[in-house]
């Protein structure tokens, strides 16, 4: 049985960001209490922006943080278009995650999509292959933003990998958001994640916030999403963005 989904709304993105903070929070206690680990896969865009308001709190383990990216475009490290570059400027320059629990694309293979994507396949197996004997890797936390067009990661409408069922990693050379190479997480792999959360901000959502929650029999890229229970999903909203959704709204709390 797919999961039931919780929205949280809040009226700006400063209450959101801080929500969050202590939600992921709260999922590194209880990962870090169970494995000594934190898992945790995310997004481009907007998204490692809203991660700043972790910078700072007390209880924050950045040591034992595993962070994978749950999409990547494929250019160099440092280019601007890439998402651990963002990530990198936004969040680990103020914070002191180890070097090596950052797991990049390798910059040797952006040359050979497939070996790249293959390549992260292996470094998932790495961290989670021993842990667990699934079939898929189960993240302790994956973090996911919202497209005008109702993708996800690089997940997009109408594209052949929403019906990916085998693979940990794809790539895509067709994006219609530039730039157009990119690597993604697939959806079975984004199902059995312990936690996802989505993040959305701003009127440009609302539509597609409605198609996605009110509407999901569409079947857009984020309305995929559905993680088997015990697996929980939720949305971080501002009130622009949930303006149009008639989902039941629930309260913020841990
Ligand atoms: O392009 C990427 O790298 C993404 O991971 C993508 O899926 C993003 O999360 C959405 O397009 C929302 O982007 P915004 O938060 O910037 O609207």
């Amino acid at each position: 049985m797919p999961t039931q989904s919780v929205l949280y709304s809040f009226p700006d993105t400063a209450t959101l960001s801080d929500s969050l903070a202590e939600y992921i929070l709260k999922a590194q206690r209880e990962s870090v209490d169970k494995r000594g680990r934190f898992s945790i896969a995310i997004s481009g865009g907007s998204l490692p922006k809203t991660l700043t308001a972790l910078i700072g709190k007390t209880g924050v383990k950045w040591d034992k943080w595993h962070i994978f990216y749950a999409d990547e475009r494929v250019v160099p490290l440092d280019h601007p278009d890439s998402n651990h570059h963002l990530a990198k400027n936004t969040l680990y320059s103020q914070v002191p995650i180890p070097h090596e629990n950052i797991h990049t694309i390798d910059p040797d293979l952006l040359d050979n999509l497939e070996e790249l994507a293959d390549a992260y396949e292996k470094e998932l197996v790495r961290e989670f292959a021993q842990k667990d004997s699934a079939r898929f890797p189960v993240f302790d936390l994956i973090l996911l933003g919202l497209g005008p067009d109702g993708h996800t990661a690089s997940l997009f409408p109408g594209h052949e990998l929403l019906s990916e069922e085998d693979r940990w990693v794809a790539y895509i050379e067709d994006s219609p958001k530039p730039p157009p190479r990119r690597i993604t997480l697939t959806l079975p792999v984004i199902n059995h994640a312990a936690r996802i959360a989505f993040v959305a901000t701003g009127a440009g959502k609302a539509p597609m916030l409605n198609a996605i929650l009110d509407n999901p029999e569409q079947g857009l890229p984020a309305a995929r999403v559905k993680p088997a229970a015990p697996g929980q999903l939720v949305w971080f909203v501002d009130d622009p963005a949930s303006a149009e959704v008639k989902f039941p709204k629930s309260e913020f709390k841990l």
